[in-house]
């Protein structure tokens, strides 16, 4: 989508004609839509909160000068986006909102001053609020049953969220089963699943030595990887939760919303211990002035503060406006920001030759944090903005650790500053760099590639970079650091020519563990490790050998379905021969979670005679595994051998395997000893028969469906 447009200039909301009032409404319900997808559907925003807080504002502020124009699809009725169609969907009970804004104290002092109004309060009636930290993560409903976890579900567009029970079980925060004898029957909890600032970073490093997709803040990680069709990847990141609300709730065990929070933690729930009862306005804000000063220190983010009205039977009379209650409402903090002076653009090439440019900043603290680098996304990025070096500008973190250019200040740009000029060749190599849509959820606009490929040594160091990194082949004591000094000395320009390492260095005049800096102990360690790394399964391989668009997950997904490299070769290879239109690059694009892109990127990189040759080279010295599915998933059915017969009356055989199988079971053609479970459908024959005679556990495909929680 074309960002270059300058915003148009916005008129007071108190001269607005009818006509452009409408018009006005139009473009912020499509434009706040559009951001709401991005925000909740791709986890990846464009706009700042702040920026989008604004148009929200701006809308409801035209709606209340004008009531007879509020459209039917305006945001202020609707809440989130609607559930990712890659989900399965679940409706919620109780519906989830979302919640009031408050940006200063003003706002604050008429939430409290109304909600008495409501109530018909005098002076003398006491009111109590629970203040506590807003967590910015995101909203999650966990339903349990008899105390057992058996649902959970995000907030979607409030009425109907996704299914992620599976990843949430994977959550070590939040318990599979309530403690405590006063557990209602239902009990639906609710709450904020985020990731720490330790978290986050820690995250970000490996992703980054992979490779993989870097995240912009600890809101976005923690919604990417609860937002996973894969458990296992969900499972491998580092999620916490907090409860807070509550939606069905068969018995209450509490008559106020502190009063609730208490028994969630009884039950063994992880619950905020910021939370405080306030029984005036002048607390609420003593409160948030107290959060705000200690918010660095917290590890976690926060974007504000909530109040709720404490008592539970008041909350029921005040009720609700359509998308939030009026018992409640979020105090925000303002966006942090500050001003400094941007002395230059550093131009880095990455690992398909993009070329990222950096701010190179004057360092400046931002809410507590020194920054010296911000992000400046793309070419059109910085034409948009009009940035240039030596200009003064405004970085803004907001939350995000991953600090941004909000604007220049024009006014104070030195005389003689000359719009940047994009380089339109490579830094490194001096290859023609061509400009290309970008297409990456979110990024919004074009990348410039250097079209060196493989001359390029930029691309080179990057892809070795990535080729040990720690979700390829992970060699201990070869990170990025050794990597590039290695590359920089030609002692490594390939990825078999780390094999040859060992060889080679024997050979050598003056071998490594001879020089400053290396000894013989972390020499002889690192070849070791290097040795350790000779047999390596087939996801780990093909996500190391950095193909465009392949990353993790979808490494993951072609080693499932060919399970050794000869399949996988084979299948490429016919594709390569076959052309777009064959029937061999319809198989591969047939996979599940493989799509055109991917296909044209494993073509395009099995085309090219280079890479063919140092994948055989490296093949020569490593040997691929067939890809074992590893069991982290957690269920009644984790690690237990599962046989299907006779005709199922609910779901096909291929789903009900291909389910079993992502809980963790594993499916078999045939019954033997070792079968726990036979699922025995109408017309069972021999197997059934057979199951009995060895004393195998025999179900039914609802007492199956019973087990498995569906
Ligand atoms: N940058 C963008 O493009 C973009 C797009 C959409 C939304 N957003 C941001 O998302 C937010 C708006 O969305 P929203 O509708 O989720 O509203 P909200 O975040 O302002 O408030 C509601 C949410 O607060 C959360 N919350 C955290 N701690 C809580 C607590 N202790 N008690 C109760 N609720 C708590 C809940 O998840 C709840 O759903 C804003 O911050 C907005 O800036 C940004
Ligand atoms: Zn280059």
């Amino acid at each position: 989508m074309s960002k270059s447009k300058k915003k148009p200039e916005l008129h007071p909301v108190e001269e607005l004609s009818e006509s452009d009032a409408a018009a006005e409404l139009a473009r912020l319900a499509a434009e706040i839509a559009q951001h709401d997808l991005l925000y909740y559907q791709s986890d990846a925003p464009e706009i700042s909160d702040a920026d989008y807080d604004a148009l929200r504002q701006r809308n409801d502020a035209i709606e209340a000068r004008f009531p007879a124009l509020v459209r039917a699809d305006s945001p202020s009725h609707r809440v989130g986006a609607p559930a990712s169609e890659t989900f399965a969907k679940v409706r919620h009970r109780v519906p989830m909102l979302s919640l009031g804004n408050a940006f200063d104290d003003v706002d604050l002092t008429e939430f409290a001053a109304r909600v008495r109004r409501f109530l018909s309060f005098k002076p003398e009636d006491a009111l109590a609020f629970t203040a506590e930290p807003k967590i910015d993560g995101l909203s999650i409903s966990i339903r349990y049953e008899e105390g057992r976890l058996v649902e959970a579900a995000t907030r979607g567009d409030g009425a109907e969220g996704e299914n992620v029970t599976a990843n949430v079980r994977t959550i070590g925060e939040i318990p599979h089963t309530l403690r405590g004898s006063n557990v209602p029957a239902v009990a639906e909890i609710r709450g904020e699943i985020y990731m720490s600032h330790a978290d986050f970073a820690a995250l970000n490093r490996a992703q980054a030595e992979a490779g993989g997709k870097v995240f912009a803040n600890p809101r976005n990680a923690a919604a990417g990887s609860l937002r996973q069709l894969d458990s296992s990847i969900t499972a491998s990141r580092p999620l916490c939760f907090f409860a807070y609300a509550w939606g069905e709730m068969s018995d209450m065990p509490a008559d106020t919303q502190k009063g609730m929070v208490e028994a969630f933690a009884k039950w063994g729930l992880p619950v905020n211990p910021l939370m405080q009862l306030c029984e005036s306005a002048d607390e609420l804000l003593a409160f948030y002035a107290d959060i705000a000063d200690r918010r660095a220190s917290l590890g976690y983010d926060i974007d504000g503060v909530v109040y709720k009205v404490n008592r539970l039977d008041l909350q029921e009379r005040l009720g609700f406006v359509s998308r939030s209650p009026r018992w409640a409402i979020a105090h925000k903090f303002p966006a942090e920001q500050a001003v400094t002076v941007l002395r230059d653009i550093e131009i880095q090439v990455g690992r398909t030759g993009s070329l990222t440019p950096v701010a190179k900043l004057e360092p400046v603290t931002v809410g507590g944090v020194v920054v010296s680098n911000a992000t400046l996304h793309n070419e059109d990025e910085i034409a948009r903005k009009d940035i240039r070096i030596g200009d003064t500008v405004v970085v803004q973190r907001a939350g995000d650790v991953i600090p941004q250019i909000v604007r220049v200040m024009v006014e104070k740009r030195p005389a003689g500053a000359e719009p940047y000029q994009f380089p339109k060749t490579c830094p490194i190599c001096g290859s023609h760099a061509v400009r290309e849509a970008d297409e990456s959820p979110g990024a919004g606009g074009v990348v410039r590639r250097c079209t060196g490929g493989l001359v390029c040594p930029a691309q080179a160091k990057e892809r070795l970079k990535h080729f040990v990194s720690r979700l390829a082949f992970d060699i201990e004591g070869l990170g990025e650091e050794k990597i590039a000094l290695f590359f920089d000395e030609g002692l490594i320009r390939r990825p078999a020519d780390i094999f040859t390492l060992e060889t080679r260095d024997n050979a050598s005049e003056v071998p490594l563990a001879k020089r400053k800096g290396f000894g013989a102990k972390s020499v002889e360690k690192l070849l070791r490790a290097i040795d350790a790394r000779r047999k390596m399964p087939l996801d780990r391989v093909i996500f190391a050998l950095g193909i465009r668009h392949v990353g993790e997950t979808t490494a993951k997904d072609l080693a499932r379905a060919y399970q050794t490299w000869e399949a996988f070769r084979s299948a490429v290879d016919a594709a390569v021969a076959g052309g777009k239109d064959s029937e061999a690059y319809a198989d591969i694009d047939a996979i599940e979670g493989i799509g055109e892109t991917v296909v044209d990127a494993l073509v395009d990189f099995f085309s090219e005679p280079h890479n063919i040759e140092a994948v055989d080279d490296l093949l020569s010295h490593v040997q691929v595994t067939p890809f074992v599915r590893q069991t982290v998933v957690e269920s009644p059915v984790s690690g237990k051998t599962v046989v299907f017969t006779g005709k199922l009356e609910r779901m096909g055989r291929s789903e009900a395997k291909a389910r079993a199988e992502r809980l963790g079971a594993k499916v078999s053609g045939s019954v033997s000893a070792k079968t726990d479970y036979l699922v025995a459908g109408a017309d069972a024959g021999s197997k059934l028969k057979n199951a009995q005679a060895l004393g195998v556990a025999v179900l039914t495909e609802d007492e199956w469906l019973d087990l498995i929680g569906t």
